[in-house]
């Protein structure tokens, strides 16, 4: 070993710990200490700005909540200088939308807590690395610091958070949060019922497009002929049945994102217009001459493998890479296992709100039967079998056998309807008719090969009613 920058440990670095909670600091302080780092401590936001700007550490251990100035208001009051002072944020375990949020802010990187003292030795360790590339480039450069940051702070929050904590989906998090950051076009690549929706739905409220619309289409449930009316709309008159102009789905997400699900289902003659709306921003009604202009942002997913649709000739490869500058990849369940816990907390919590019921809770029998599974439909196969297992269990703690209701749910249904509750037992009949319901519609769809309009008259009932209970219990293709 010769000089100090070859060693493990920067040793010279100072390093600042903004924490309200005194324990944790102590614990931080000293281990970085015992690590050669020189420590600065702060308990609240206002005391971490003070002590940066006095003593310039070369990194930030920042909490988010915190007294006087939270962990987001530090890092807007530091903007431009996060360029060269790396932050990693501390957040609380659970929900996304901090990490999130911090990341588009700036933040290096984030850590939640509970934490692991070597995990943030190490993220410690790279950051300290890339400040010193950074100022070496910069010195190369010489250049100055960009424009500040005039992003708005996005409405987080009150949307379903995305669950996880194995390192894959830290990794989707920060993605997300350093996507949302830009206007580049993102593509989402994961199998079924992995989250890409929820996904990109998190990336459109974390970016500055937050306010706008967020349309989103299913490439692979429009019928072939319908494509590119959906799409860019059309005029009056332009095909049997067009008795009038309709604005596209592309016109509808203006100032806002599209997201093209299903992406690789389009058939060749809408890849080439969505391939000249990417390129030039530009494209017309069908049966239109007026040249339209489009400043949304494109959001695509797929399951498939596109590179191998692009080898076998489906899919415009010019458009691949326009839809590809960004790269998001969602893990199956079965290659995350951490996540499983979490989620199923997560998902029995929504079950409980959407009823208006209380205390689900899983038995540890029933949590080694879910850790053990391997989930092929991922994070929707989850959310089902428990939807069905706590309707199932009927207010008791779920059992292994409540899951295995999750294949067919009517025999399940009706037992639990069937079986006479008791005093200690409250009857969920609210849940179960919602229950009942939602199984009605998904066959009906099923045997309807998801027209929607054959399904609604199967079913007795409007269109409009059937969009609504699709929206409601998230039964879109
Ligand atoms: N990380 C997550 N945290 C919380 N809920 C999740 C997560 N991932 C998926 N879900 C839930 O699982 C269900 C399926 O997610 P979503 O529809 O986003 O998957 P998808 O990959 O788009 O599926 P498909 O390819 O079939 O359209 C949704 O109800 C969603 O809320």
């Amino acid at each position: 070993m010769t000089a100090d920058t070859d060693t493990d440990t920067p040793a010279a670095a100072t390093i600042l710990v903004a924490e309200d909670d005194r324990a944790i600091r102590f614990s931080l302080a000293c281990s970085l200490k015992a690590e050669g780092y020189r420590v600065l401590e702060a308990g609240d936001g206002a005391e971490a700005l003070a002590r940066i700007a006095a003593d310039r550490p070369d990194a930030v251990l920042l909490d988010l909540k915190m007294p006087v100035k939270d962990g987001f208001a530090v890092l807007e009051a530091l903007g431009p200088a996060l360029a060269e002072l790396p932050v990693i944020v501390i957040t609380a375990y659970g929900g996304s939308s901090a990490a999130i949020e911090a990341m588009r802010h700036g933040a290096y990187d984030y850590l939640t807590k509970p934490f692991d003292l070597d995990e943030v030795q190490l993220t410690l360790k790279r950051a300290l690395r890339q400040r010193e590339l950074a100022s070496e480039v910069k010195a190369l450069r010489a250049r100055s610091i960009g424009e500040p940051d005039e992003e708005k702070e996005a409405e987080a929050g009150t949307e379903p958070d995305l669950v996880g904590r194995s390192p894959a989906m830290r990794a989707v998090f920060k993605a997300i949060g350093l996507a949302a950051a830009t206007d580049a076009a993102v593509l989402i690549v994961g199998e079924s019922g992995t989250g890409k929706e929820l996904v990109a739905a998190a990336l459109h409220r974390h970016s500055n497009r937050g306010g706008g619309p967020f349309i989103r289409v299913n490439c692979g449930a429009l019928p072939e002929g319908l494509v590119e009316s959906e799409l860019f709309g059309h005029e009056r008159g332009a095909f049997t049945g067009a008795d009038r102009q309709k604005p596209g789905r592309f016109e509808r997400a203006a100032g806002g994102t599209i997201f093209l699900d299903e992406v690789a289902e389009l058939p060749a003659s809408a890849q080439a217009k969505l391939l000249r709306v990417l390129q030039q921003r530009e494209f017309e009604r069908v049966g239109g001459t007026e040249t339209l202009r489009s400043d949304a942002r494109v959001i695509a997913a797929t399951h498939r493998d596109l590179p191998a649709e692009v080898a076998a000739g489906r899919f415009r490869e010019d458009l691949f890479y326009r839809l590809d500058v960004v790269r998001i990849v969602i893990p199956p369940l079965r290659d995350r296992p951490e996540d499983i816990v979490p989620l199923a907390e997560h998902i029995l919590r929504r079950v409980e709100r959407r009823h208006g019921w209380g205390g689900l809770s899983l038995s540890p029998e029933a949590l080694a039967t879910i850790k053990e599974r391997p989930w092929p439909g991922n994070v929707r196969q989850l959310e089902n079998a428990l939807a069905r297992a706590a309707i199932a269990a009927r207010g008791r703690p779920i059992l292994p056998e409540h899951l295995d209701a999750g294949g067919r749910p009517e025999p399940a249904l009706a037992a639990a309807a069937a079986e006479p509750a008791d005093d200690s037992d409250p009857m969920p009949l609210r849940a179960l008719l919602a229950e009942v319901e939602r199984a009605a519609i998904e066959r009906a769809l099923r045997a309807c090969h998801g027209n929607r309009t054959k399904t609604a008259e199967r079913l007795g009932i409007s269109r409009r009613q059937l969009f609504e209970k699709i929206k409601e219990y998230d039964l879109s293709p």
